[in-house]
């Protein structure tokens, strides 16, 4: 196996996982979860977040970081299997760069 590299980035990690679950035959564990279809990401996904906010109210501050990165890469598996690129997710991003939260909360349509 290559030397791991010092960092990936969210576009590192989005390619790793679209590269294992185009090829990644049964040794990948992204390819199986993808297999088990999108209810199964979305519920790993659900777990890694409840995980990770309990990691943060907590006193461990390397479970938070252990916890976080679960959390991104069930994220890019879950766009992965639903087709979403992070460029789709970057845009929508931009596209709110205009106005606070705080604004755009005010702007919603009242239910
Ligand atoms: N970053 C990760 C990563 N983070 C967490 N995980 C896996 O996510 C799984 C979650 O563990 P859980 O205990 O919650 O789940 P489980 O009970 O084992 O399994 P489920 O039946 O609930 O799916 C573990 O198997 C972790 O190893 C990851 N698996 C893969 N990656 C990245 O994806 C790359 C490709 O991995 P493969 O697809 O397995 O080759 C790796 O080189 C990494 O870069």
């Amino acid at each position: 196996m290559s030397e791991a590299p010092g960092r990936v980035s969210l576009e590192d990690l989005a390619a790793i996982v679209a590269a294992r679950a185009a090829t990644g035959g049964e040794s990948s564990y992204t390819r199986s979860l993808i297999a088990r279809g999108v209810a199964k990401c979305a519920q790993k996904l659900g777990e890694e977040a409840v995980e990770t906010a309990l990691a943060a109210v907590g006193t461990d501050t390397k479970a938070v970081i252990s916890e976080s990165a679960d959390l991104l890469y069930h994220l890019a598996v879950l766009l992965q299997a639903r087709g979403v690129s992070l460029d789709d997710v970057y845009a929508e991003l931009g596209r709110r760069t205009h106005q606070s939260g705080l604004e755009e909360k005010a702007s919603r349509p009242k239910a």
